[in-house]
């Protein structure tokens, strides 16, 4: 299983407690989560990518008990096991597209790896805008370099929030396939969060998605 979790439930102090019905994502499935504003989303990600502890129910990702985990051991887990493509991008105009892509490195306290950069602006096919700075490049390349980024240092796992939220239809179109396109070729498993139709509809269709619906 690369995803499981039992009894999983989180209750915020000033908010909502939220509960998770049980789950197990067989190997070489992805997962879409579904639902309406608010059913707990990004909530259900922070605890998938370790950014809120688990204090209820048992989680394991990638074979990982998170809970098990220190939060020394949990930030080293999270940089070795994680890919994150944010739906607001996040490229920092202070540096260039690979000083961008080689961010993980840096955030891991590891010198960035200048062979497994070129070669991940390769694959995306961004190599050429390499020196440029975000503000000079098209939507869909940053795109690609926001999934260069997540994928530089070669995670199982690739979670996408809202990949598509603001963008317009063949951009949508573009980013979604990026993603299937690069979790195939590395064999990641793809997590992504969305209560776009456009992508929902995309998704169902596929034999290698497993879709969860929040209530
Ligand atoms: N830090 C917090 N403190 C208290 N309540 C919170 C907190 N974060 C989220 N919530 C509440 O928990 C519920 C689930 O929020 P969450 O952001 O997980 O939903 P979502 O499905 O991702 O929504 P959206 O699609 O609007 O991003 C909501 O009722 C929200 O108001």
């Amino acid at each position: 299983m690369s995803l499981c979790w039992q009894g999983l439930r989180h209750r915020y102090a000033q908010g909502p407690s939220l509960s998770y019905a049980d789950l197990d994502l067989p190997s070489g499935q992805h997962l879409l989560i579904t639902g309406a504003s608010g059913s707990g989303k990004s909530t259900l990600l922070a605890l998938l990518t370790g950014l809120l502890r688990v204090r209820e129910g048992r989680l394991s990702v990638m074979g990982q008990d998170l809970a098990a985990l220190s939060p020394q051991a949990l930030d080293a887990w999270r940089g070795a096991t994680l890919g994150f493509v944010p739906q607001r991008l996040h490229l920092s105009e202070a540096l260039n597209v690979a000083q961008n892509v080689g961010l993980p490195f840096v955030a891991a306290g590891l010198t960035p790896d200048a062979a497994q950069i070129d070669a991940v602006l390769l694959q995306l096919g961004v190599a050429d805008v390499a020196a440029q700075r975000p503000h000079q490049l098209s939507v869909g390349q940053a795109q690609r370099v926001a999934v260069a980024r997540a994928l530089v240092r070669k995670p199982p796992l690739l979670v996408a929030d809202e990949p598509t939220a603001s963008l317009d239809d063949a951009n949508a179109q573009a980013m979604l396939s990026l993603l299937l396109d690069a979790s195939r070729q590395r064999g990641c498993t793809l997590v992504l969060a969305s209560h776009d139709a456009r992508v929902i509809q995309q998704l169902a269709a596929r034999d290698d998605v497993t879709q969860l619906r929040l209530a």
